[in-house]
């Protein structure tokens, strides 16, 4: 595309108001999403606490594997390009494990 204008008083009102709709959207989506992961983050807290509690590892890679099974499947069924969940699936993990790390280094 040729035009990169950016000045809203230039676009189509109705271009406008579609745009301002997807958008609204988009925001609640963006604010479920963080109400998801921090309700998640929540739970994996508390497994990082019982596993420093008991001595277990802060990894369990059978878990993961069947979750990104799981995932990958359920990403296929709603058309989500099931390597794009994989890797988020992925990036969310790293993070708690990273975290079960602090806690079992806190325990020690
Ligand atoms: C939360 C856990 O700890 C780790 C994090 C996982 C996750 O975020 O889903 C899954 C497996 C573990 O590597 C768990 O063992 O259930």
């Amino acid at each position: 595309m040729s035009d990169t204008r950016n000045d809203s008083s230039e676009i189509d009102p109705a271009v406008r108001a579609e745009l301002t709709r997807l958008r609204e959207s988009i925001d609640n989506i963006d604010a479920a999403v963080v109400h998801m992961l921090a309700e998640r983050f929540k739970c994996t807290q508390q497994v990082g606490v019982l596993k420093a509690e008991h001595q277990l590892p802060p990894a369990d890679p059978a878990r993961e594997a069947r979750q990104i099974a799981r995932l990958r499947e359920l990403a296929e069924s709603a058309r989500l390009d099931p390597a794009f969940a994989e890797k988020l699936l992925n990036f969310i993990i790293a993070e708690v494990i990273r975290h079960h790390e602090t806690i079992a280094d806190g325990a020690r």
